[in-house]
């Protein structure tokens, strides 16, 4: 490998990364991208994509069998090999040809290999064949290394060899017995999934399902876990594993019971790939979450700017929101900082600037691929009030639309808004039911906009569709 200079390095070439590199090239910067895995990191391969690929044939099946008319069109059961078929196309099968080459093709050079920090603006590059490459940024280096499975110190939970998310999503068998450690959304998506792919599955939620959400998600969810056969432990928590030498793991609780299953999914959260990234070398501590400022260059623990400020770090990294499209969304934002900085641009860091990611505060959505989907947007109410909001909670029953009792029979699920009573705007959104995934964005420019419920009761919703949710919130609100 050579050793070159550019305005800017990337280290990672997750979707965060890559948009990074892209957006400095649009703004007419020179970058590099240093990647030691897959071009599209976790989300291509192991996460968003491939899991989701898991998780539609058994939602479109399921659908199809709540309408009088396709019920008796279905026949069977899922195609296992068919859906993991799908997983493989959907994860590329594991080659980034495609990403690499549109890398190629927005003038970003990519370097394969481990990247660490050695100096002030200077990424060492070790590729697999041992070369090296120095890369010299004259502008930024931005960390982009992303998050990996946290694996929590269990008695005999390494030397059982626990599946994380990476394993669960590339398997080429569904085992006949799963326990998941975990109640977050990875477990409660998996869940989802191996219940419908055939497995006897065990989840063991220390701290409940989806304890993060509105807490109807989590029980609409749990219901719907527990009608098809999966037996959700709320409140059960792993003290000890052993796997047996004909394979068969056995997890002990800590009030003594025992759980017997074939695999063991551990996911109850992330951890920043920060360890081997050279942070040392310029005296930040390695292992850590990066902690960055509204524009993303990263802060030391006292708060104050790290160095002269050209270390950023965006994605899963900085801890802000571990989802793709969030830390896409940083990506612009850094990316246009940096040019912004380079060239002596102004920097717009106000509240809503271009230059910043406001949004990861009070506006985040995201959708729970679980049956039902759990769709939400800003704050929920437990969180609104811990912020010192004055609000007003606004519950609506989803199933009583004309849109919703049209599309599944017993169609089940909720919606709720969340007003700052002071400003008379919406700060959450919650939906829970069957395909409220695409119903979101609505809610999410309702919250980024702040659009004043004023204004909302003349977004009309067209008839017969779940959408006109909307309407019934508002009449339940009162004017
Ligand atoms: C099972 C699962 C399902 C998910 N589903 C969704 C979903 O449906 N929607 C959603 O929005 N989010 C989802 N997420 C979260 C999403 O995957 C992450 O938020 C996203 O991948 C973060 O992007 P990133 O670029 O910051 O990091 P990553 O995707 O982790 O990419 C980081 C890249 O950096 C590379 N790298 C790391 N260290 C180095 C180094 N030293 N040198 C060179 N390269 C390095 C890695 O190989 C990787 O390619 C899911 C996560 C999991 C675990
Ligand atoms: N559809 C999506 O948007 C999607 C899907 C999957 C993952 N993701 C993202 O990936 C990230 C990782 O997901 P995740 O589910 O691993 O994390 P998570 O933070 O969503 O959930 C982890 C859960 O594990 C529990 N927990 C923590 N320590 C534990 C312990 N020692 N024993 C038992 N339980 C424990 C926590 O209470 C929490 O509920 C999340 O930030 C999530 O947003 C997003």
């Amino acid at each position: 490998m050579d050793d070159k200079t550019y305005d800017v390095i990337v280290i990672g070439a997750g979707p965060v990364g890559e948009n990074v590199a892209d957006r400095v090239v649009q703004g007419g910067l020179s970058a590099a991208v240093v990647e030691r895995e897959l071009v599209g990191g976790e989300c291509s391969y192991w996460a968003c994509m491939p899991t989701k690929a898991l998780l539609r044939s058994g939602a479109a099946l399921r659908a199809a069998r709540q309408v009088p008319g396709a019920r008796e069109a279905v026949t069977g059961d899922l195609d296992v090999a068919a859906v993991l078929k799908r997983r493989d196309a959907f994860a590329s099968n594991w080659r980034d040809d495609g990403q690499a080459s549109w890398l190629e093709q927005v003038g970003v050079p990519l370097y394969r290999g481990h990247g660490r920090v050695s100096s002030t603006r200077v990424v060492e590059v070790t590729g697999k064949d041992g070369s090296t490459a120095t890369l010299t940024a004259r502008h930024a280096v931005v960390v982009a290394t992303g998050s990996g499975a946290l694996v929590p110190d269990l008695e005999g939970l390494r030397q059982a060899k626990p599946w994380t998310s990476r394993e669960a999503v590339v398997t080429g068998e569904v085992p006949g017995r799963l326990a998941i450690i975990g109640g977050g959304v990875v477990a409660s998506e998996m869940a989802t999934a191996f219940a419908g792919l055939g497995a006897a599955v065990t989840v063991l939620a220390r701290d409940g399902v989806l304890p993060l959400a509105e807490p109807f998600a989590g029980e609409h969810v749990v219901k719907s876990l527990r009608e098809s056969g999966v037996s959700v432990r709320l409140g059960a928590e792993a003290a000890s594993v052993k796997r047996a030498d004909d394979g068969t793991v056995s997890i002990t609780l800590t009030n003594g019971e025992q759980v017997e299953a074939d695999e063991l999914l551990v996911a109850i959260g992330r951890t920043p790939n920060t360890q081997d990234i050279g942070l040392d070398a310029v005296g930040l501590t390695p292992g850590a979450w990066l902690t960055v400022d509204d524009t993303m260059r990263v802060v030391g623990e006292d708060g104050a700017l790290f160095d002269d400020g050209w270390l950023y770090a965006a994605g899963d990294v900085n801890r802000r929101v571990l989802l793709t499209h969030q830390g896409k969304y940083q990506a612009r934002a850094v990316g246009d900082v940096i040019v912004a900085r380079a060239k002596n641009g102004t920097v717009e860091q106000g509240r809503w600037g271009r230059h910043v990611a406001t949004s990861d505060e009070r506006a985040v959505p995201q959708v729970v691929f679980t049956e039902p989907e759990v769709a939400s947007v800003g704050l929920t109410a437990a969180a609104a009030e811990a912020a010192g909001l004055r609000i007003r909670v606004v519950d609506y029953d989803l199933a009583a639309t004309a849109g919703s009792s049209l599309q599944a029979e017993a169609y089940r699920g909720q919606a709720r808004m969340v007003v700052d009573e002071d400003r008379k705007v919406i700060v959450g959104f919650t939906l829970v039911g069957p395909d409220v995934a695409e119903l979101l964005h609505a809610a999410t420019i309702a919250v980024v906009g702040e659009v004043p419920l004023d204004r909302l009761w003349h977004a009309v919703p067209a008839f017969p569709t779940v959408s006109e949710v909307w309407l019934r919130l508002l009449e339940t609100y009162g004017r």
